[in-house]
């Protein structure tokens, strides 16, 4: 059987070398080019070794265009302009990216939306199971409880992550959002500060923490009149992210160009 032949982009990164592991350790795929940023120390290193694997003999380079033309898919877990760009390439050479950058604006989004006409997108804010099984979860219970349930959603994360909320805690607000049938974007707070006035019914609420080495902690409460539900998921090594990754690009090996989610490739869109 033929392998998929997968690049790396972001090698450097904390996510950049557990993916580089994961596709080491997967069967059905190879690991055929590491990118990192030019000027990066990383260029030239080989990727296995990058990432304490071994030698892969496949060398970090800062040029994406050759390598990509020689590749069925790429993960990138990098930042949003650059996996703005990524995408284009991947349309160009017709390939499966993997999207976990999260932080990526409206705009942004449009530009994926843009590439997915060639190439196969798989995006999500969270690439784990766990997280995916609990949107849906957490989509069945927002349809069940009324307003008078007041959703917030609760985020942790690592002192050096840049973007916020996270891109889990908005895909959880989303999972929310759907469940109650209205629009994220005009019931979503994001901060509160000084005299805010009471809660508005409705409104679904982003808390953020930030500190320490916590690879992710995610709670979604509903506070109710008397009561309250919390539904919560702790990734304890990102490795479920990365192995998800590459389920995700296997699966999207022989799909028609578009964009796909996590809950695609985990058959869980209609939970
Ligand atoms: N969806 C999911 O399941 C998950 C998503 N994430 C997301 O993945 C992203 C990366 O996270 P993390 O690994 O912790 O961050 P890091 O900063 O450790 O890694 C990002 C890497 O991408 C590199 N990079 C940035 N721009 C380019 C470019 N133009 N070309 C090549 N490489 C580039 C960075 O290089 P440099 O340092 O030089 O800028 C860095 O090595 C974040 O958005 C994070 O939120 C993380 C975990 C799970
Ligand atoms: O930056 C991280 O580390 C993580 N980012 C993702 C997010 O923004 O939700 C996923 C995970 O929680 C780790």
């Amino acid at each position: 059987m033929t392998e998929m032949r997968l690049v790396v982009v972001g090698a450097a990164g904390r996510m950049g070398r557990m993916l580089i592991k994961a596709v080491a350790e997967a069967e059905g795929c190879a690991l055929v080019g590491a990118i990192e940023r030019k000027g990066s120390e990383v260029i030239g290193q080989d990727a296995g070794l990058l990432a304490g694997t071994g030698l892969l003999d496949v060398e970090v380079t800062d040029d994406p265009l050759p390598v990509f033309a020689q590749a069925d898919g790429v993960l990138d877990f990098t930042a949003p302009a650059a996996t703005v760009a990524f995408a284009a390439l991947a349309a160009q050479a017709r390939i499966v990216h993997v999207i976990g950058t999260t932080g990526l604006q409206e705009a942004e989004f449009a530009k994926l939306e843009a590439a997915a006409r060639h190439a196969r997108i798989v995006q999500s804010g969270n690439m784990s199971l766990g997280v995916n099984l609990l949107a849906g979860l957490v989509r069945k219970v927002a349809a069940t409880l009324g307003e008078d349930y007041d959703i917030e959603v609760l985020e942790m994360h690592h002192r050096m992550k840049v973007d916020a909320p996270s891109g889990t805690a908005l895909l959880l607000g989303e999972a929310a959002a759907e469940g109650r049938k209205i629009s994220l974007k005009d019931r979503s707070v994001r901060s509160r500060d000084g005299h805010t006035g009471a809660r508005n019914p409705g409104d679904i609420g982003f808390a953020t923490l930030r500190g320490g080495t916590v690879v992710g902690e995610h709670t979604v409460m509903f506070a109710g009149p008397g009561e309250r539900l919390e539904l919560s998921h702790r990734a304890e090594d990102r490795s479920i992210f990365a192995r998800g990754a590459v389920r995700a690009a296997l699966w999207g090996f022989d799909k028609k160009p578009g964009y796909y989610t996590m809950a695609d490739v985990l058959g869980l869109a209609d939970l």
